[in-house]
């Protein structure tokens, strides 16, 4: 856990998140995650693995206690301070989310809109260290052959791997990354996962996922975390994580695998 001469570069603390009346989202959650880790969420559908993710970049709004981003409050800040939180935070989702009729390196280029006012980014006046960057980026995940093609002409996994681009060229200290393969298959989800990994290991970026298949877990994580109906059951290195473990987290419903 958290090394107290190191300040942890995700923090919850009492985190608490309803929907609506009575919808447990949260349950009082502490977590610490130190820059560097790469950390997958397991648990069964509805456990809250998304909420727990989408609360770090405020995408939700919790309902009590705080989240802190390298020490600062994600949870209270506002304006130009949540930007720059938000801005060193890199999401990546199981859609994908990209600009379908546009081209790939259109697509990685908003990676950099968050560094340029409003109008520059709207009009693309970007820079031409920027279209560097995002071709370095493409790249570095092995798609700079597809450079202009549109995006909805690529593949799913290759779209995801545009969306992997699309955030190195962000270049934040922080991915989330919510179930990122749940739409591949199992070959081309090792391959979005290795390419999660390369972000990890050669770009020093902290890496938290939602999984939903215990085997790709097993496989790519470093330490995992297993939550149950809002909470957090368990959270320990994979290495020392035995299969009843797993199964623990999965009990009380359909396991995934
Ligand atoms: N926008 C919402 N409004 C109301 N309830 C919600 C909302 N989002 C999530 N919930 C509820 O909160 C709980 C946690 O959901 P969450 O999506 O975080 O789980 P999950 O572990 O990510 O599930 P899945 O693997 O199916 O995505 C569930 O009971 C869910 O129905």
């Amino acid at each position: 856990m958290a090394d107290s001469a190191v300040k942890p570069i995700i923090e919850l603390k009492k985190v608490k998140k309803v929907y609506g009346k009575d919808v447990v989202g949260l349950k009082d959650v502490d977590l610490a995650i130190n820059k560097g880790e790469f950390v997958v969420i397991v648990g069964l559908s509805g456990a809250g693995k998304s909420t727990l993710l989408r609360s770090i970049n405020r995408l939700i709004d919790v309902s009590a206690g705080d989240i802190l981003i390298n020490g600062e409050s994600i949870t209270k800040a506002k304006g130009k301070q949540l930007r720059l939180l938000r801005r060193n935070i890199g999401m990546i989702f199981q859609s994908f989310n990209l600009v379908k009729r546009s081209s790939v390196l259109r697509n990685v280029l908003t990676g950099r809109v968050a560094y340029y006012p409003t109008w520059k980014s709207s009009l693309n006046l970007f820079t031409k260290e920027d279209k560097q960057r995002a071709y370095d980026a493409l790249q570095q995940v092995d798609l700079a052959d597809k450079v202009y093609s549109r995006a909805d002409e690529l593949s799913g996994g290759q779209q995801q791997r545009v969306a992997i681009a699309r955030v190195l060229t962000q270049n934040p200290d922080i991915i989330l990354a919510d179930e990122p393969t749940a739409s591949l298959d199992p070959q081309t989800s090792r391959r979005v996962l290795s390419d999660l990994k390369m972000l990890n290991e050669k770009h020093g970026m902290t890496v938290v996922i939602n999984l939903h298949s215990v085997q790709l877990a097993r496989e790519f994580g470093q330490r995992v975390i297993g939550v149950r109906a809002g909470k957090i059951i368990y959270d320990g290195k994979m290495s020392d994580t035995p299969e009843s473990t797993f199964k623990q987290i999965y009990s009380g419903g359909d396991e995934d695998e």
